[in-house]
């Protein structure tokens, strides 16, 4: 494609994004789903060019300032993520000119805002829980995106065979640090056609989520509830450390997401799941089987900036309102959840959230308010399945950052009822 067209498609999906009224991902998947006609390489520039301006807006829309054009082709010219010769042949001497100072522009030297490219609402909090000097870092791992992480379904290969298929198929992919059933791969291929994915041997799912359902210790022959399965992605890995035995419950309140569970279901080769949409926390379904079940997670609804690698526009459209919101949303799922459990029980509370009011003090109140739990070490279950506890864990919950741990940013905590 010539350089000015592909010039003029990473702004127009600028122009589309920064909107910010639909998630990142599918305004890009909708504008690649109208276009047809793209490769592979020119999907991946745009793709990156767009997400390289929502992870540094703060720092782009300030060189913006100068120059000249409209703010997006301003944006997508800082932002791009091709080759420089290629952009370079598109751009007028004005524009050329323009860049090359910009370039030049020492960025240590600029406010901490432009170099943080945070709102203030977020960064306040995360220097707080961090302090200075590690909030950096952070910074650092939330510009880059993140790895390819998969899980192998261990009820239809092992994790060694997994990685040797995908060496055949030109793909390096390396064992993941914490979980026992998770490869990491470089770059993005494309899994979706290779036969051992259509097969179900492998899902793609952060490690950090992976970890997640190793908490749930999910046993052989249990009852077990997905609280907020949504596409399932937990619930597979669920069902596979039930050894495909049990009763496994995947509720959530929307049906649209649990639609999307149905064909990952069937490439699985799990049997023991039951979706069931939910209308709320305090549904018929859930006082029916009210402290039947062994195990409950409750992966709930959260503000999702543990995932601001793969998502960075999410920095932009959430707010300290929103936040709130979700908060209250998070005491009453927990609160609905737990009267599932049965002496013995084990709850897991967890969220892709990096802050404290969505993690450590909904665990608190919850612990406050409900005298009838003990509270469960994380790193005590980790260190059962073998996994570096200590390494993982903050206090009693399990405390995942990109910068520490190369997952996406992930909390859990988990109770035992009496
Ligand atoms: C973090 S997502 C779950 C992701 C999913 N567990 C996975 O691994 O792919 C949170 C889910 O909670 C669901 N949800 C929101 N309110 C709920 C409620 N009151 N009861 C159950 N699920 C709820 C949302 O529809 C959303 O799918």
């Amino acid at each position: 494609m010539h350089p000015n067209a592909l010039l003029d498609l990473a702004t127009e999906l600028l122009r589309q994004l920064l909107k910010f009224d639909a998630p990142a991902d599918s305004v890009v998947s909708a504008f690649f789903r109208q276009r047809r006609e793209l490769g592979p390489r020119e999907r991946h520039t745009l793709a990156e060019t767009a997400y390289n301006v929502l992870r540094q807006r703060l720092l782009f829309q300030h060189f913006a300032q100068s120059g000249s054009g409209s703010l997006e082709r301003r944006l997508a010219i800082l932002g791009w993520q091709g080759s420089e010769s290629f952009l370079r042949s598109a751009l007028g001497p004005h524009e050329q000119q323009w860049l090359t100072q910009v370039q030049a522009v020492d960025r240590s030297a600029l406010p901490e805002k432009l170099r943080h490219n945070l709102p203030d609402w977020l960064a306040a909090p995360l220097k707080q829980s961090l302090g200075d000097e590690e909030f950096w870092p952070l910074v650092d791992s939330l510009a880059r995106s993140a790895p390819l992480d998969l899980r192998v379904n261990l009820l239809k290969t092992k994790r060694d065979a997994a990685a040797e298929e995908l060496a055949r198929a030109g793909i390096d992919a390396k064992p993941t640090p914490y979980s026992p059933w998770g490869l990491r791969i470089d770059g993005k291929p494309a899994l979706n056609k290779l036969e051992m994915f259509t097969r179900g041997d492998v899902e793609v799912q952060d490690e950090g989520s992976q970890l997640l359902a190793v908490l749930t210790g999910a046993k052989r022959g249990e009852m077990v509830v997905d609280f907020c399965a949504g596409a399932g992605g937990k619930t597979l890995a669920l069902g596979a450390a039930m050894r495909n035995t049990g009763r496994l419950y995947a509720f959530d309140v929307s049906g649209h997401r649990l639609d999307n569970l149905k064909p990952r279901l069937a490439r699985s080769g799990l049997s023991n799941v039951y979706p069931a949409q939910i209308v709320h926390e305090r549904d018929e379904r859930i006082k029916r089987l009210a402290g039947k079940i062994d195990r409950v997670l409750v992966d709930a609804p959260c503000s999702g900036l543990g995932t601001l690698r793969r998502n960075p526009d999410l920095k932009w459209r959430q707010s300290p309102q929103a936040v709130e919101e979700l908060r209250a949303k998070q005491q009453a799922v927990l609160a609905g959840a737990a009267r599932l459990l049965k002496p013995g029980g084990r709850l897991v509370y967890a969220t892709c959230s990096l802050l404290e009011g969505e993690n450590e003090r909904i665990a608190e109140s919850f612990a406050e308010t409900h005298p009838e739990f003990t509270a469960v070490p994380a790193a005590a279950v980790l260190e059962q399945g073998k996994i570096d506890g200590q390494a993982l864990t903050s206090g009693d919950f399990l405390r995942l950052w990109p910068h520490r741990h190369a997952t996406d940013g992930f909390f859990a905590a988990i109770w035992e009822r009496k």
